[in-house]
């Protein structure tokens, strides 16, 4: 039978050998006696009921995406129907962050929410909150309703970005893990593609704005609908003791899996996973966050997943989302709008690489190429716009020449070289959060990442072209590539090879210490592991 991993580290071994013995035993079973064992699980390919599981997951993904991006045409389109006027630059950025603000709220209750009362209610509530936000918004005529539905549906966004993620990590079969949850990332910046798209296409329509906020009313009625009909996930339905539910879950997302093997996997689980202790939910979530602060291994996982969300949006990607179109109109784009464009593409064709790579190069190896990557198009970039010539002043850009000049070529070069080093790496690597933290405290420890994400995201959005007036656009890109190389260095000490390892393990792997070269050793056997045993099944 299989021997536990949770059992072995009952004493104070070291883990580097632990790790190694517990992969040596798994696989040795695996291998060599070739029947059920838990390699058999983490290997087991997506089952239908599993890609129908991601793809419905991920329209949450979509609409955080979509939400995002609408909102730059948007503002252009809207004139003066709202209040009869123009909008000041105030309202605008008010009714851009009002989204993200709600975002964070969001974020921060989804999780605490998520443990107690289960993922599947917390998204179909998240659907409530999009549709309603939507409605608000496609039928205003004032400045205050705008911004309040605006608000309401950054809820739902906060709410789907941690949630998706989650549920998804939770039910994928080990192996395809870090794919699946990049096809939420797939949805948020394809989402943000087809908004910028359809966008540029209203721009001339008479209340074109309505329709294209009226249109996000589409997605969460679908994913209503539904997730009505799927279950919630075998860890949460093990932590609440409906032990019966958890197995037909995990026989329908496990292709192949004989009941002795789910049986096994279920024993397994229940060792790991359990529900915070506490008389009610506020004691509960009390104790989670205890805990996460005072188990050391907690603790770790904390400090990895805010310290990526905060890589992600402090190294400046976002500011490029919002306010593309802005600085390619002041180096001379006349159709700034279509070539801003250029950047969503970039970036959803380069989150479908980090699909096919993630789970075979392993997010820590992708991390070190992308931020030193991110890094030097930054700063190729700063040096453009230093020879360029460019000074914005009152959010207005002043320029020494007409039209666009060499250098400006190479701002927009250098500018879709970040983007497409962003999105292969710590675009999605950062939504992998999940895979962190151990069942009593993943709602909320998730949650911290998360509300990281979007004050990140606030932050940028809101300084951005301040710090263009004050430090110039060289000395904000130059500070952006300080910080990609602040993050290397963070990562090289302190992200680990989590690829290829089942949720219950990561625990294993951070007590101690931040064990990469554990890690890596880890992540090396299991795929050799994974090759001798497909070249088995081939024999
Ligand atoms: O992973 C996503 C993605 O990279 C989006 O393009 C970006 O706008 C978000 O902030 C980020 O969380």
């Amino acid at each position: 039978m299989i021997r536990l991993a949770s059992k072995s580290l009952a004493s104070n071994e070291d883990l580097s050998t632990v790790t190694s013995q517990v992969v040596n035993e798994k696989e040795t079973h695996a291998v060599h006696e070739g029947n059920s064992s838990i390699i058999q699980l983490v290997q087991a390919k997506p089952t239908v009921l599993v890609l129908v599981l991601t793809f419905v997951a991920s329209i949450s993904g979509f609409m955080f995406g979509y939400d995002t991006g609408y909102i730059s045409s948007a503002l252009v389109v809207i004139g003066t129907d709202l209040d009869n006027k123009v909008l000041s630059y105030g309202e605008k950025q008010f009714i851009t962050s009002a989204t993200s603000l709600g975002a964070l709220i969001g974020a921060i209750f989804a999780g605490i929410l998520a443990d107690l009362y289960g993922r599947k209610k917390v998204i179909l509530g998240s659907n409530v909150l999009f549709l309603w936000g939507a409605a608000m918004q496609t039928g205003c005529h004032t400045v205050w309703v705008m911004i309040g539905g605006r608000f309401i549906m950054g809820f739902g966004v906060g709410i789907g970005s941690l949630i998706a993620p989650l549920y998804i990590s939770e039910t994928a079969p080990t192996h395809f893990r870090g794919r699946l949850v990049v096809i939420n990332c797939l949805s948020i910046t394809g989402g943000q593609l087809v908004a910028y798209a359809i966008g540029a296409g209203v721009t001339h329509l008479h209340n074109g704005w309505r329709l294209l906020v009226g249109l996000s009313l589409i997605p969460p009625a679908v994913q209503f609908v539904m997730f009505f009909f799927l279950p919630d996930t075998p860890r949460y339905l093990i932590s609440k003791g409906k032990l019966e539910e958890a197995k037909s879950v995990l026989a329908r997302t496990h292709s192949d899996a004989s009941p002795e093997l789910i049986e096994a996997k279920v024993q397994e689980m229940s060792l790991t996973v359990t529900s915070m202790a506490g008389s009610n939910p506020f004691v509960q979530s009390w104790n989670a966050i205890k805990q996460l602060h005072t188990v050391p291994s907690n603790f770790r996982a904390l400090v990895i997943g805010c310290g990526m969300q905060g890589i992600q949006q402090f190294t400046g990607f976002n500011s490029l989302m919002y306010f593309s179109a802005t600085i390619f109109e002041s180096i001379g784009f006349k159709d700034s709008v279509a070539v801003s464009i250029i950047v969503a593409a970039t970036n959803f064709v380069f989150t479908i690489v980090a699909f096919f790579i993630i789970d075979k190069v392993g997010r820590r190896r992708i991390l070190l190429v992308g931020i030193p990557g991110m890094m030097i198009s930054l700063i190729v970039c700063a040096i453009a716009f230093h020879f360029f010539g460019i000074k914005f002043v009152d959010g207005a850009a002043v320029v020494n020449h007409v039209g666009i000049s060499g250098w400006g070529i190479v701002i927009i070069v250098s500018m879709i070289c970040f983007t497409a080093t962003y999105a292969f790496s710590i675009g999605n690597v950062p939504w992998q959060q999940s895979e962190l933290f151990q069942q009593d405290v993943r709602g909320v420890g998730t949650a911290y990442c998360t509300a990281t994400n979007w004050a990140g995201s606030l932050v940028i959005s809101s300084t951005f072209l301040t710090m263009l007036q004050k430090i110039s656009a060289t000395g904000t890109f130059s500070f952006f590539a300080g910080l990609c190389f602040v993050s290397f260095i963070f990562i090289w000490f302190c992200y680990p090879e989590l690829g290829g390892l089942e949720l219950e393990e990561t625990q294993q792997l951070l007590t101690g210490g931040f064990n990469i070269k554990a890690s890596k050793e880890l992540a090396r056997r299991r795929k050799q592991a994974a090759k001798l045993a497909k070249s088995g099944e081939l024999a």
